[in-house]
């Protein structure tokens, strides 16, 4: 018998215009658009199957943050990982991706959340303003996976939620059992 689905909730979080929805779109749709439409909020879900285990994949595509952004409750609580993403050709967004992570542990309360750092728009290596070496090094201190992808040609797209996938069960594994949901707020 195999086993039954697991319900796996992700944010995908980043600055304004960095890729979130297209990404999303791109791995849910499987189709890419160069209009430029901001986000409030929308839901996605996908079946994914990795190592025989199918995932009921639920992805929150929120809207662009800022270092004035206050981090919402629910991109926070019932949460099982994040996927945060910046753009090789902004600084800006690679620091945004330091910013809202510290946000995410202070309102979490814990040290670690499952997550990875995403490098979108890997075509446009022309305007690359970060190298991927800063953001390995980036990944590696947060203990966390990092990817670069580009949503236009579709380039490690799936790869980005496989990677996301792991980093919950690598979470799970530390607390042996169901995935470490980040629902313990300290107020
Ligand atoms: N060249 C290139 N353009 C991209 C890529 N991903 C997104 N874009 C473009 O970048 C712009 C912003 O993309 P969105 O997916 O709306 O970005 P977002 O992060 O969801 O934006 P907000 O909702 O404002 O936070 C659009 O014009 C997209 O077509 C990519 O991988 N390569």
């Amino acid at each position: 018998m195999p086993n039954p689905p697991k319900t796996r909730r992700i944010a995908v979080l980043g600055f304004r215009a960095v890729g979130k929805s297209s990404l999303t779109v791109q791995f849910v749709e499987n189709h890419f658009t160069e209009a430029y439409y901001p986000t409030i909020e929308n839901t996605f879900t996908k079946v994914l199957k990795l190592r025989g285990q199918e995932y009921a994949m639920e992805i929150i595509d929120t809207a662009g943050q800022d270092e004035y952004s206050i981090l919402n409750q629910k991109h926070s609580i019932g949460i099982h990982g994040y996927v945060l993403v910046y753009s090789i050709t902004s600084r800006t967004s690679f620091e945004m991706v330091k910013i809202i992570r510290e946000k995410i542990l202070n309102y979490t309360g814990t040290d670690w959340v499952p997550t990875v750092v995403v490098g979108n728009k890997a075509d446009l290596s022309v305007q690359r303003q970060v190298s991927v070496e800063d953001a390995t090094k980036l990944s590696q201190e947060w203990n966390c996976s990092m990817v670069e992808s580009s949503a236009k040609t579709n380039l490690n797209i799936q790869k980005i939620f496989e990677l996301v996938l792991q980093e919950i069960e690598k979470g799970s594994a530390e607390t042996g059992g169901e995935a470490k949901q980040t629902n313990c707020v300290i107020l």
